[in-house]
């Protein structure tokens, strides 16, 4: 089904260095996610915080009621079962086969048969089209096929929670569209709850239900799409349409002389929403809204266009 994280009030420092503080949301159980934020604004941290590989020094990360933030190991051993990750490169062992690489979190910790074991990964193999190339070594394949490996490997204990670190980096476009398309379909099939941590913000505007930016040490906004795609805070606008007009400089923050110079130069127009990305089953999203929906009930207009099916998700198209 899916189960909720709820954050409150997480702080992490390494020694001076803040990475953020008094990060507060809750990822609703069985939804896509999605973080984004500008390069070092923390967000490996916050995916490592979450299945406790880091300790933040304040907040709590309750998960069916366990604080992962501050339980004992032993705790944290059980709930991490309910977690599948998918790092940056599929993080293969090279010198395994597929086969044996997704096999092994069952052959590490159930003690299923080796036939039982088989079945598994022949079925997840399956799902992320990978049947065939169980005998590849991860050095012998493409990038994309890595990705979709490390999936495989993400689902075989049946997660509740998918962690997926910018599975996007090193892919082009089209394969990007496919692993995009990739986990709608997984999360119309298994429902569980979806994080992803993406620079890409075509992905962004199609692919969630949710999104969060975290920028500047703090998360400075998480909610449904449309209330991010629709919203006029500065640091929001500028990152999720990709502009240089805004407070977000090319290494951080702007200072007030770069501000100063821009001040009368107007932000393009918002670009239309587009309609969500949807399982290529044809069956609608689990937790799919009405388009529209959330504008209508908070009194926003969208931008012109917005959610016609005609209207391209990528900006600029
Ligand atoms: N174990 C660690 N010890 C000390 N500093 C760390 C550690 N892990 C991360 N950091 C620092 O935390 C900051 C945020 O890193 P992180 O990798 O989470 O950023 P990010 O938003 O994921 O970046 P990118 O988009 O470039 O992947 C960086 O300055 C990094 O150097």
């Amino acid at each position: 089904m899916g189960v909720e994280i709820k954050v409150d009030g997480l702080t992490k420092s390494f020694g001076k260095q803040v990475i953020w503080r008094d990060v507060t949301l809750t990822i609703p159980a069985g939804e896509v996610s999605v973080m984004l934020g500008p390069s070092g604004t923390g967000k490996s941290v916050f995916l490592k915080s979450l299945i406790g590989l880091i300790k933040p020094e304040q907040g709590s990360i309750l998960i069916e009621g366990t604080d992962i933030a501050s339980c004992p190991e032993r705790e944290l051993y059980e709930i991490r079962k309910l977690f599948g990750v998918l790092f940056q490169d599929g993080a293969m062992f090279g010198s395994m086969n597929l086969f044996d690489n997704v096999a092994f979190p069952l052959r590490e910790h159930t003690k299923k048969s080796e036939s039982e074991v088989r079945n598994i990964v022949m079925e997840k193999m399956d799902l992320v089209g990978l049947v065939g190339a169980e005998d590849k070594l991860p050095g012998e394949i493409s990038g994309g096929m890595r990705k979709r490996a490390g999936l495989a490997r993400a689902l075989v204990l049946d997660p509740e929670i998918l962690l997926i670190d910018e599975p996007d980096s090193g892919l082009d476009p089209v394969r990007t569209s496919f692993i995009n398309q990739l986990f709608i379909d997984l999360n119309a099939q298994i429902d569980a709850t979806f994080l992803i941590v993406t620079h890409d913000i075509n992905s962004t505007r199609t692919v969630p239900d949710n999104i969060g930016l975290l920028y500047h040490k703090h998360l400075a906004m998480f909610g449904p799409r449309e209330m991010l795609l629709s919203s006029e805070e500065p640091v929001v606008r500028q990152f999720l349409n990709a502009q240089t007009v805004g407070p977000i400089g090319m290494s951080e923050e702007k200072d007030a002389d770069e501000l100063e110079a821009e001040k009368d130069l107007e932000m393009p127009p918002l670009p239309p929403i587009p309609l969500q990305l949807e399982p290529s089953s044809g069956i609608p999203r689990r937790h799919q809204r009405p388009p529209g929906e959330w504008c209508k009930e908070n009194g926003v207009t969208p931008p012109p266009g917005s959610f016609e099916s005609t209207t391209a998700g990528a900006i600029g198209a």
